[in-house]
């Protein structure tokens, strides 16, 4: 839960255990929160601040997750406890406090194969740790973000399992309520990554989904077919009872922070909505942007491969799910940022860099922070609380057995060109279940920056990137990854653009008719927010 220790006194009354709150004084928090907000993002703050249920949306770059750490603010300004999940670890590991989905639920891989009952068992309990565990659940506002990820079933799952283990006192009030009486905020894009596999196992019996009519249907094996057939389509959240449930007030953003390049917005907003590109669009988008190396991920691992043999100057980092089991670190390679380091000074997820040296490993206090910039204070507190000494163990455990090397410098091209040369440390997260600890994991947040898949991509925003029009691409992988370039400049189209397939499904495009009448849909307007 956000924030983590006691919060200072404040005339409103929050309903949960003061001592899982923390400090207003937060670096990331307050790094995150720099930038003035505008009209649209101050009401989707009103809304939120009046107590409603909102999900908030908008095309890739309208500010979404950013708006997510004001929103915290407020919430916290209220004297409210808030808690923001997500379902991918990149995009969790952005917000403060953030926790994956799973993570939050309590879930670890094989959960979704136990029956629901069982899981809410394991959860319960009265013992020290699982109380400590379930202090989440008490949250005030519960935020998910890139709720496009989020299946119908997961969203179930959510409300369920919170219905049932908020703390009686709280839940007492609000027993018909969605989530237990939690506020919920949810914002994504329905037209960018979809849900990974939806309709995996049953909700109430954890089997393993049968698939009907060659995948276009769904149903529990069992006799008497838990919750019937569901239709592909019923994989979105907003197909689902708890959506209904909660009654979300709907907001639309239409301005588009990330591109500040008109020709690139009509593009991209045509790309969304399967416009046709004019022959002047294909040739910036193939023409324009930078010349880089035209690698997939297999490429990559025949190149590690080749390179298995030259271990100097290599780190090895632990797996996580979109995590390699190693990456490999060597001098003058090209390498992107996973997390936020400093985004004040332009370090954030996607900042593209090269290795310029190892910075020797070292015991101190310093290990858990990211980087260090000058005379400035750690950004980024890596390790809170109960854990620090758990991650501080594993850190030191680790460089004591890698005496090779140290800790990467990186030098990074920021946007406006300048150079910046950071040390990357190690991160850490951990997992748990039913209160157990079960699982620390310590990793350099740094990818080989020749080629990253699209899901690792999310959330970035990347100055430079190519992408190749042929290969195949599932839903909403082509808009996600095209709209992580903040100009024509920085995207490159490899092969023929007509070939990218436009991402809004007849269903998605029908729910946001309903929702926002033609807003979306109305270039025009988008556009006159770019002076077009
Ligand atoms: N009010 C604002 N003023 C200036 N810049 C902003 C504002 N809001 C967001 N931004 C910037 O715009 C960029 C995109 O923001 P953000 O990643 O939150 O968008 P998003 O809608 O979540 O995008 P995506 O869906 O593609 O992940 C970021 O660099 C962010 O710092």
């Amino acid at each position: 839960m956000w924030p983590p220790n006691s919060p200072p006194e404040s005339s409103h009354t929050s309903r949960v255990d003061k001592s899982s709150s923390g400090s207003n004084d937060d670096p990331q928090l307050k790094e995150q929160c720099s930038w003035p907000l505008t009209q649209e993002q101050q009401d989707v703050i009103d809304e939120v601040a009046a107590g409603n249920n909102v999900f908030y949306t908008g095309s890739a770059g309208s500010g979404k997750s950013t708006l997510i750490s004001a929103i915290v603010k407020k919430v916290w300004e209220m004297g409210k406890s808030v808690q923001v999940i997500a379902p991918s670890r990149v995009v969790a590991a952005l917000h403060p406090g953030g926790m994956t989905v799973e993570r939050f639920l309590g879930h670890i891989p094989n959960s979704m194969d136990i029956p629901i009952n069982q899981l809410l068992h394991a959860l319960s309990g009265k013992s020290t740790m699982k109380v400590a565990e379930r202090r989440r659940f008490a949250a005030d506002v519960l935020i998910i973000d890139e709720i496009n990820m989020v299946s119908g079933e997961m969203l179930e799952r959510i409300n369920h399992l919170m219905t049932q283990l908020r703390p009686r006192k709280i839940r007492r009030a609000d027993i018909h309520a969605p989530c237990g009486g939690a506020q919920l905020v949810v914002t994504g894009n329905f037209g960018q990554l979809p849900p990974t596999d939806p309709f995996r196992c049953c909700f109430l019996c954890g089997k393993k989904m049968r698939q009907l009519q060659g995948g276009s249907c769904f149903t529990c094996p069992s006799q008497n077919y838990h919750g019937g057939v569901y239709q592909e389509s019923q994989k979105w959240a907003f197909k689902s009872n708890s959506w209904d449930f909660a009654k979300f007030d709907h907001v639309h953003l239409n301005e588009i922070h990330r591109q500040t390049d008109f020709d690139f917005v009509v593009i991209l907003q045509k790309f969304r909505l399967r416009i046709p590109f004019t022959a002047d669009e294909v040739r910036s988008m193939m023409e324009g942007g930078p010349k880089l190396s035209d690698a997939t991920r297999e490429d990559l691992d025949k190149f590690f491969e080749k390179h298995r043999h030259t271990e100097d100057g290599f780190l090895k980092i632990f797996s996580g799910d979109q995590l390699r089991p190693v990456v490999r670190l060597r001098e003058g390679m090209n390498v992107i940022l996973q997390v936020n380091v400093d985004k004040l000074a332009g370090l954030c997820n996607g900042s593209q860099g090269r290795i310029v040296g190892f910075e020797p490993f070292n015991t101190d206090r310093k290990m858990l922070h990211l980087s260090q910039g000058g005379d400035r204070p750690p950004p980024f507190w890596l390790v809170p609380g109960l854990n620090e000494r758990f991650a501080k163990d594993i850190i030191r455990w680790y460089m004591e057995r890698n005496q090779v090397q140290g800790w990467p410098r990186v030098e990074f091209k920021l946007a406006n060109g300048e150079l910046v040369t950071r040390t990357i440390r190690a991160t850490f997260q951990v997992e748990s279940f039913g209160g157990r600890l079960l699982l620390g994991r310590a990793r350099i947040p740094l990818l080989p920056g020749w080629a990253i898949t699209v899901p690792e991509s999310q959330g970035m925003t990347i100055p430079r990137v190519a992408l190749r029009a042929s290969d195949t691409f599932g839903e909403g992988q082509m808009y996600t990854t095209m709209s992580r370039a903040p100009s024509l400049n920085g995207l490159t189209v490899i092969g023929n653009p007509h070939e990218l397939p436009g991402c809004i499904s007849d269903d998605i495009r029908k729910f946001l008719t309903e929702k926002f009448g033609t807003t979306p849909f109305m270039e025009p307007q988008l556009l006159n927010s770019y002076g077009g």
